[in-house]
């Protein structure tokens, strides 16, 4: 990783002006609704990309447990029903679409049905909060495809939220949770020496280095190289924005729970198993705790709503394994629909969209990471191969 060979890029050319939007698309990842849905859409999402049919056949297991059924669309379904009721409270006039990556509704579909409602200008809104290939460009990169398959190019322009993980909004409810469950630890007796863990999507290491921008932060300062700890711990911008709020989160729940140890872990890996992805592995963290710990706190940091990967992965498997060593263990909610979530989506749309020419909505962002940039460059986490993208600069 070096700095030398690029120059930062300004801070404005980052920074999109304040527009007027007529619509708001929610693009989520999306998720079976019944069994016959299950290894269709498991190939929808490893399309191209090596997964082993037998990762293929134990995920399937997850989704068959259910019904076939992942809670993601009901979840996205409340989430679009909550941005609809802030938005009107405010007074805006923006109705909420919503498409996903990998099953019906789909990008292609929405943005034909924007279309015919008469919409051309877009805010788009991401269901994730961090940086990396899966969590913003591939939706960028899918957006950008199915506005090719529609041939609407001419006649739709998407701009997207910037990732909002330092955002009050996301922020504040991850705080509540975790001294929820250090409270509820400590009600039940196991409050003695508790550990806090942060989970969240491991991804092959080389995506992680390539995550967000490479050549500086999003406001045109260097990255850290050499001195700034929060990059050179490894896993580039996507571990490093997730270690920053892990770190704000035990710093507001101090007061009441001092010096309680945590760690950033890993769920939920696939690919080939010779290729490195982000460790340490959840349920091997897990099982490595000191003996002497009394009860874990699990937050699912990484994502917003509880969806398959926190169902499964968490409630499932690494709650069995704190189990196998009995350690007492309570799995915190995600931000799902939490009003103080729902009002600061809404607020980062205000950063953007302005009807009436007044002012945007200021742009918060509790940590010096952020705030995080409007608009990727060009190679912002590319991974195997370039394709074209929605809100990108230049
Ligand atoms: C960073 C990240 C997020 C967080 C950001 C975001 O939210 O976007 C995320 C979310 C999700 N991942 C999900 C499901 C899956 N992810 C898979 C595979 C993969 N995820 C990856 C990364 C991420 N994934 C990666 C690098 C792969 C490897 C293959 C590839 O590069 O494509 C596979 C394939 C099978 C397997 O697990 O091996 C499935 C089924 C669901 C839906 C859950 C439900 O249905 O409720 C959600 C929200
Ligand atoms: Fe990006």
């Amino acid at each position: 990783m070096t700095t030398d060979a690029l120059p930062p890029l300004a801070a404005s050319s980052r920074v999109v002006p304040p527009a007027s939007y007529d619509c708001i698309l929610l693009a989520g990842f999306g998720g079976p609704e019944g069994q016959d849905d299950v290894i269709p859409y498991l190939r929808n999402v490893t399309r191209g990309r090596g997964v082993p049919d037998e990762r293929l056949e134990e995920v399937a297991l997850h989704y068959r447990h259910f019904g076939g059924i992942s809670p993601i669309n009901e979840q996205n379904r409340e989430l679009k029903v909550a941005l609809e009721a802030e938005i009107a409270a405010r007074g805006l006039a923006l109705p909420v679409y919503w498409g996903n990556r990998f099953w019906a509704p789909y990008f292609a579909d929405v943005l034909r049905e924007l279309h015919a409602d008469g919409h051309c200008r877009v805010l788009v809104l991401v269901t994730t909060a961090f940086s990396s290939y899966s969590g913003c460009r591939a939706y960028r990169e899918d957006i950008a495809a199915a506005l090719s398959e529609t041939g609407l190019e001419g006649e739709l322009a998407l701009d997207k939220v910037r990732q909002y993980f330092d955002h009050p909004g996301f922020v504040e409810p991850n705080i509540d949770a975790v001294r929820g469950g250090l409270r509820a630890l400590a009600a039940e007796g196991n409050g003695a020496r508790p550990h806090v863990i942060f989970s969240t999507h491991s991804i092959p290491s080389t995506a992680a280095d390539a995550s967000g921008p490479r050549e500086s932060r999003p406001d045109g300062t260097p990255v850290p190289v050499g001195g700034g700890e929060e990059w050179n711990a490894g896993g580039g911008w996507y571990a490093a924005q997730q270690r920053a709020i892990a770190t704000l989160v035990m710093d507001a729940v101090k007061d009441e729970f001092p010096d309680v140890p945590w760690s950033l872990v890993y769920q939920s890996r696939s690919g080939d198993p010779s290729v490195p992805w982000l460790e340490p592995d959840i349920n091997l963290a897990i099982e490595a705790l000191d003996a002497d710990v009394s009860g874990l706190v699990i937050s699912p940091l990484g994502f917003v709503s509880d969806h398959m990967e926190v169902a499964w992965d968490l409630d499932n498997e690494a709650l069995e394994t704190c189990g196998k060593r009995g350690l007492a263990a309570v799995r915190v909610p995600t931000v799902g629909v939490e009003p103080r979530f729902v009002s600061g989506l809404v607020d980062l749309v205000q950063e953007r969209h302005t009807a009436d020419g007044s002012a945007p909505m200021e742009r918060r962002a509790l940590t010096d990471l952020g705030p995080w940039q409007d608009v990727c460059p060009a190679d912002c986490c590319v991974g195997r191969g370039s394709k074209p993208t929605i809100a990108s600069a230049g």
